[in-house]
């Protein structure tokens, strides 16, 4: 299998060399060449697998000879073990026809989990048997952040950073990240948004000026296609349960960096029988924007309910645009170019190509509490405040006789204050393994949103 780069100037690479990296050269970002298909045979037979088998059978074609097929299915099989459920993703159906597929029971309670667990054991494996030393950089606007320090803190081979915006992410999200406890392991809070996080993180690979020599930098986001190859598997999963291939399936996905519904995206184009997708925006609907008005744009960001969604720079919308504009990475590049200087419409040819594909609704913070409460009401049924927006958003986008899967992307319990404005007097319980969270002393250092300043910092303390 070999990658290409969404901008079409770089050079095309194997699994590991994507693994080990983020940006590509051009600034693009990598895709598979081609999708691996799965013929209706082939996932019936899918169907009898547990989430491991399943995830390994997925995975392999992505990985190509880059790793030993039982070591690959080794890795796997101990990245699900780790989660707190026996059926890793389990599902819950809250209505006729409509679904929660629970991407909470791994170790940080975010759908993260799935992608990051599995990442951090790619890497230590391939970094191990190259001998080399990395260093990784994420942006984090809650969730990637703690389940990156995760995946990656047993990693003999890796000095971790996240950058973090300050002030606006959970508490109990911070904590998560700022409580781990390691030698290379660093948050730093920056006086800005996600989007400067993320964008300082796009740079870095630019300017790689303040890394030791020959030292790799790789992602965590996900625009390290590693991310969003381990997301696939649960499209699968929770369509083989209800019925595909004979039985087409729809999916709601709260989306904020356009990863995990591109996920989905992807799913369908290896097979999968996929009726729907449904973007799922909160207040800062940038996607939800594009849909209906065929234009990107950045906003100002604004602070809402569910923090982990409050992006306005969409990084895996460009995988998309790839796609719908023939694969052409020159028509992209020039196009990427145009939206850094200010924003970009769709052709009529793209929009009514992404409009057969998804659908998109905007949920403010005060549906997202009216969902909260009512679920809770009607079914006894906690979601979290980005779950509880894919889950409005899958009841207004239902067609009778598809069953319809809302991702719940994350625990309610990082989130008791939207869980609290929703008038839920219960406030939701951290498992057993966080019961401690609040008395863990905390690690981070609050930095200026300045590109230098964050490079002379990392360069401090990236061990030599
Ligand atoms: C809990 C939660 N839900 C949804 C999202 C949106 O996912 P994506 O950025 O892949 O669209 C995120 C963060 O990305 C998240 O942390
Ligand atoms: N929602 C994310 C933001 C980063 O998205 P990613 O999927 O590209 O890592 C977060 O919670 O950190």
């Amino acid at each position: 299998m070999r990658y290409v780069s969404t901008r079409g100037a770089a050079p095309s690479l194997n699994f590991e060399e994507v693994l080990l990296t983020g940006l590509a050269e051009d600034g693009g970002l990598y895709v598979p060449e081609s999708l691996p298909q799965f013929s209706q045979a082939q996932l019936g037979d899918m169907a009898a697998l547990d989430y491991p088998a399943l995830a390994g059978q997925i995975i392999a074609p992505f990985v190509g000879d880059c790793i030993e097929r039982e070591d690959l299915a080794g890795i796997v099989r101990e990245t699900y073990a780790g989660f707190r459920h026996p059926a890793v993703a389990p599902m819950v159906q809250l209505d006729h026809d409509q679904w929660v597929l629970e991407l909470f029971h791994g170790p940080t309670l975010a759908f993260k989990d799935f992608a990051l667990q599995l990442l951090g054991r790619l890497l230590d494996h391939v970094l191990e048997r190259r001998g080399e030393r990395v260093v990784i950089m994420g942006a984090t606007s809650g969730d990637t952040g703690s389940a990156a320090i995760e995946g990656c803190r047993r990693c003999r081979n890796v000095d971790i950073f996240i950058l973090h915006p300050h002030g606006r992410v959970s508490e109990v999200q911070r904590r998560q990240m700022t409580t781990v406890q390691g030698e290379g392991i660093h948050n730093l809070a920056v006086e800005g948004n996600f989007d400067d996080c993320q964008a300082m993180v796009k740079a870095s690979f630019r300017e790689r000026g303040f890394l030791p020599d020959g030292r790799g930098l790789v992602a965590v986001n996900s625009i390290n296609w590693a991310r969003i190859m381990a997301q696939v598997v649960y499209y699968f999963y929770a369509a083989l349960a209800l019925g595909a291939p004979a039985r087409p399936v729809s999916f709601s996905v709260p989306t904020g960096n356009f990863g995990d519904i591109f996920a989905g995206y992807l799913a369908r184009g290896m097979g999968l029988p996929v009726e729907r997708l449904v973007i799922a925006t909160n207040r800062n609907d940038v996607l939800h924007r594009i849909m209906t008005t065929r234009v990107y744009a950045r906003q100002p960001l604004q602070p809402s309910l569910s923090p982990s969604m409050d992006i306005s720079v969409s990084s895996n919308f460009e995988r998309l645009l790839f796609d719908l504009y023939g694969r052409d990475g020159a028509a992209l590049a020039a196009m990427m170019a145009r939206f850094d200087g200010g924003d970009i419409t769709l052709s009529d040819v793209a929009m009514a190509e992404a409009r057969e594909r998804f659908a998109s609704v905007r949920v403010d913070d005060d549906a997202t509490c009216e969902q909260i409460a009512r679920t809770w009401a009607d079914c006894g049924y906690l979601l979290d405040p980005h779950s509880a927006i894919g889950y409005h958003a899958a009841r207004r986008s239902a067609t009778p006789g598809t069953p319809m899967v809302t991702l719940a992307t994350a625990h309610p319990a990082k989130f008791p204050d939207a869980v609290a404005a929703a008038g839920v007097a219960e406030a939701p319980r951290l498992p057993a393994h966080l019961a401690d969270l609040f008395d863990r002393p905390e690690h981070y250092s609050v930095i200026a949103n300045d590109l230098q300043a964050v490079h002379a910092a990392m360069a401090a303390k990236i061990r030599r």
